[in-house]
């Protein structure tokens, strides 16, 4: 199992230690644009091989896609984060650049790959990888929901005053500060539906903290995070690897699933060797279904931005 990871920052970096260590990939590429950064990014991660017991090979390129020839899974993290009172929605002028010639550049020498879409803004980015790419809608994957779900259930356990193991929950809709939908009904405590526990305000400052978890880090580390975000990739590259046929809330292009179409948007989906095997449709509540409708059209509306 091939995996190349292109953007060697943060989250790129996060993303390929997580993959190693969790050692069921044999080979991941880590390929930036800046000269010698990805080669130092896998030497580091390399000289761990042996203390975090890993045999997964791990080598850099500076922008050569050669070495990332016949991947079986390409995540892009290439591009830039978002600065402290910045939206996503602001790093579309200088990131769709980037995600177009990634994106042709890592199909042309892989293109059986399955594609993870993680620069931001994620949905759109997403979108853009279909209309550049003829890849099947099943192998183009967006990841943000991973990631919002992991951010409510931190939260749900933190209100909770519960372990985090004992917490489900899910969090679909746009990778936004304000298109988020965290399927609060839909919770549960050890199979317990968390309304059980909770009171409503404090269901809706749960909701309201996961939805802007991005922004919250961002402003105590002064750039976006990387952690989870690594983790939550990791995540789906395994799902994807080792045929887990996992449920993951994922960005996929609809075609009337949830009443939307012609977008990319996060929604459940089951995860597996063929990237994404089934879209699940969901009952929503009144208001969720009102949530997603927004969240689409705000989608939408950083979709027309892209110059097609
Ligand atoms: N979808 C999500 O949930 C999620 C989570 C975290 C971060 N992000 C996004 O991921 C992106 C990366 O974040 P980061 O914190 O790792 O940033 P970073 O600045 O640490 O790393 C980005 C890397 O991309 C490289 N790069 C830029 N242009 C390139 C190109 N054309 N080819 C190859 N490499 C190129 C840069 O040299 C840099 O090393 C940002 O857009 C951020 O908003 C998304
Ligand atoms: O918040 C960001 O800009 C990065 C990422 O989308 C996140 O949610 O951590």
């Amino acid at each position: 199992m091939k995996v190349t990871v292109v953007g060697a920052g943060a989250v790129g970096a996060s993303c390929a230690e997580y993959i190693a260590i969790k050692n069921f990939a044999s080979e991941v590429v880590l390929l930036d644009i800046k000269e010698g950064y990805a080669e130092g990014k896998a030497m580091d991660l390399m000289q761990t091989a042996s203390l975090n017991g890993f045999d997964t090979k791990i080598t850099g390129s500076t922008s050569d896609y050669s070495k990332t020839a016949n991947s079986d899974i390409c995540v892009i993290t290439s591009g830039i984060p978002r600065k402290p009172g910045m939206t996503r929605e602001e790093l579309i002028g200088i990131n769709a650049g980037i995600v177009k010639t990634v994106s042709a550049s890592l199909v042309e020498h892989s293109p059986n790959t399955i594609l993870i879409v993680v620069s931001n803004p994620m949905d759109t980015m997403t979108y853009l990888v279909h209309k550049i790419t003829d890849l099947p809608k099943h192998r183009i994957i967006g990841m943000g929901g991973a990631l919002d779900s992991a951010r409510f259930k931190y939260r749900l356990a933190e209100a909770l005053e519960a372990p985090i193991s004992d917490v489900d929950g899910m969090v679909i809709g746009g990778h936004s500060d304000k298109g988020m939908v965290p399927l609060t009904s839909h919770a549960t405590r050890n199979s317990i539906k968390v309304s059980e526990f909770l009171s409503e305000e404090r269901l809706n400052q749960v909701a309201a903290d996961t939805k802007v978890g991005g922004a919250t880090l961002t402003g105590l580390l002064g750039t976006s995070a990387w952690y989870a975000p690594g983790a939550a990739v990791s995540g789906l590259v395994q799902a994807i690897a080792c045929d887990q046929k996992k449920v993951y809330p994922c960005s996929t292009l609809l075609d009337g699933e949830y009443g939307l179409s012609d977008l990319c948007i996060g929604v459940p989906v089951v995860l597996g060797r063929n990237g994404i095997e089934r879209i699940v449709d969901v009952s929503l509540s009144d208001a969720e279904k009102e949530h997603m409708k927004a969240s689409a059209e705000g989608v939408k509306k950083t979709n027309g931005l892209l110059e097609l």
